[in-house]
């Protein structure tokens, strides 16, 4: 109690000398300036205490304005021994530099740092996996924001980072996160920008030589408008990805041939563009094979997932445009997001991508020519005719579930002592001998024999697993993988395998049926209450409005929601019966 009394005492002091002081200020200006001024004050505001505030208000915006001007000169004077380069986040220089920047030395000085984790390169066929132990990334740090020193070839270089606002709203954060960029600057003493240029030089000659040989996946995040992750990866081997027989082969002879007919396409007043339309069920190898074919062509992939909802038409057609040359366009899941925008009417055109702003960016990619669209979908019924036809999407391919060469091919990949490459596969050999090393004329002779043994398996399981199974190239790397280490027993496991597929498949289509008869019951309920209403309406002598069906598009649209059971509930009876014989260009026979 004693305490509580003693602070409200301690504050009532404290708020009886701020008023003291106000007053005092008040006297000090009237004997500052010219009474006959403070009284003018005086006589609008009314009494000394406002008359104080005012002039506090007074002295408070006069010191911010002389500072700004100050700080404001002061800049322009010292722009005059500097000189500078701005570096924008969007443009693909920013990451060159900001890797040449963590790569340098970091100075006592520099107290703030960002901190990131990279994965060691891996330059082995990705589907190559080790043993070894769990592998941790490296931590790679660099200066954070705000400015720093760095020494470059003996000269001092001030980086400075700087990072804007976003906002608190998600419109604001939205909005900002288009229109402000990360921003990096580089500057150095003097008149002369010989040594920045060469910086941003040494900064991209540095990344080209990093990426050479390799294939950089470029890729954005929902609400971004320009390619903001870069991942650059050894190239996918193309013999890595099995097609049905020939169709690898067919699709890079297409583009081969595309890529050099740039004076061709010319010379007719056709845009030299190419579209490719990869469609089938999920897990059949569309993705990969598009990866793998550009580390064959070294050409680099930009992908935009049109399935995540954050993107716009404005968004798509800046990105289509602004990616970096020699690049494959891979937007997937077309068809998922021409469902979403149905579904989701209110949205439209600010969180999804319509289809005349997927028409519309196809047809506007200007920036890069001679470029290479490919689309994949799950669902190639669902998509608009407008979409696929012929210069949007020139070749429409289908990637099917695996034929006898897939199966074989896939068989001998997991389980041969060599890969497709002739290199072989480390974890065959009994000795510790290292790959580098000339391999004992015994160990390749026990491999030799061992390979023929696989080669008979492959026959064996062709005649267990055929075409009509409906099993996708992704099933059949895990069946695989699983047994690699035991090609003895691996066909005895079959029956096993597929009986699973088969339940998992029931389970879907169950699944989904279940969803449809829900749904067909929803839209009988609607319907009749629509048609009571109209009834009451007619009853009550009201004209009817022509009621357009927008509901019934929005639950046609709903009802349409992509899952992987559409394939298996068509391919119930073999897929053959479904799809037809296919030619290689996936169109029916
Ligand atoms: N034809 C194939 N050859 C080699 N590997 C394949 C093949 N098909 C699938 N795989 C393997 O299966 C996995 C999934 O493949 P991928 O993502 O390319 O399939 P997808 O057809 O693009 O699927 P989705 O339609 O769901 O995007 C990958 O690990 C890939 O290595």
């Amino acid at each position: 109690m004693e305490t509580l009394v003693t602070t409200t005492g301690t504050l009532l002091n404290s708020a009886a000398d701020v008023f003291d002081q106000v007053v005092s200020a008040a006297s000090q200006f009237e004997s500052t300036l010219s009474p006959a001024a403070m009284s003018v004050v005086k006589g609008f505001m009314g009494n000394d205490v406002l008359s104080a505030g005012f002039f506090l208000m007074i002295i408070g915006s006069s010191y911010t304005f002389f500072k700004d001007m100050i700080v404001g000169y002061y800049q322009e004077v010292q722009s005059w021994f500097y000189v500078s380069i701005v570096v924008q986040d969007g443009d693909q220089l920013y990451n060159w530099l900001s890797d040449w920047i963590s790569e340098r030395p970091l100075t006592k000085s520099i107290r703030h740092l960002s901190a990131k984790t990279v994965w060691p390169e891996n330059d082995d066929d990705l589907d190559y996996f080790d043993d070894g132990e769990e592998e941790r990334p490296k931590l790679v740090y660099a200066p954070g924001s705000g400015t720093h020193v760095l020494y470059h070839m003996g000269y001092k270089v001030s980086v400075s980072r700087e990072t804007p606002d976003q906002g608190t709203s998600n419109e604001d954060s939205e909005q900002n996160r288009i229109l402000k960029k990360d921003s990096i600057t580089i500057s150095t003493v003097g008149w002369d920008m010989s040594l920045l240029k060469m910086i941003v030089q040494d900064a991209m000659d540095k990344s080209y030589k990093k990426r050479a040989g390799k294939t950089t996946i470029y890729s954005t995040q929902p609400f971004d408008n320009y390619w903001s992750n870069a991942e650059t990866r050894a190239p996918r081997a193309f013999h890595s990805v099995i097609l049905a027989k020939g169709l690898k082969e067919e699709l890079l002879s297409d583009i081969t041939m595309f890529r050099k007919s740039a004076r061709w396409y010319h010379d007719r007043g056709i845009p030299y563009r190419r579209g490719y339309l990869l469609h089938g069920p999920p897990g059949t190898g569309k993705t990969s094979f598009i990866v793998a074919l550009a580390g064959h062509l070294r050409m680099n992939v930009c992908i935009v997932n049109l399935g995540i909802s954050g993107f716009n038409d404005k968004q798509l057609n800046q990105l289509l445009n602004s990616a970096p040359r020699n690049s494959i366009l891979l937007m997937e899941d077309v068809d998922a997001a021409l469902v979403k925008r149905k579904a989701g009417k209110d949205q439209e055109g600010e969180n999804n991508v319509t289809l005349s702003g997927i028409l519309n960016s196809l047809d506007g990619i200007t920036a890069q020519e001679g470029s290479v669209v490919f689309m994949t979908t799950n669902h190639i019924r669902k998509l608009a005719p407008a979409l696929i036809r012929p210069g949007r999407c020139d070749r429409k391919l289908l990637f099917d579930y695996a034929d006898e060469h897939q199966i074989r091919g896939m068989c001998l990949k997991f389980l041969l002592s060599r890969s497709a490459s002739g290199q072989l596969t480390k974890d065959r050999l009994t000795k510790d001998e290292t790959l580098s090393e000339e391999v004992d004329p015994e160990e390749q002779a026990r491999m030799d024999i061992y390979d023929a043994h696989v080669h008979e398996v492959a026959e064996q399981i062709c005649q267990k697993i055929t075409h009509k199974d409906s099993v996708t190239t992704a099933q059949l790397q895990a069946f695989f993988m699983l047994h690699r280490e035991s090609p003895d027993t691996i066909v005895d496991a079959i029956p096993g395998f597929l009986k699973e597929l088969a339940r998992e498949r029931a389970a879907l289509s169950t699944k989904k049926r279940l969803r449809r008869q829900r749904e067909e019951r929803m839209k009988a309920r609607k319907e009749a209450e629509k048609k009571k209403e109209k009834e009451a309406k007619i009853a009550a002598g009201e004209t009817m409005e022509a009621n357009g069906d927008e509901d019934d598009e929005d639950e046609e649209a709903t009802s349409e929601c992509n899952t992987d059971s559409d394939y298996y509930e068509e391919a119930e009876g073999g897929s053959a019966s479904v799809f037809g014989a296919k030619n290689i260009n996936g169109e029916a026979r």
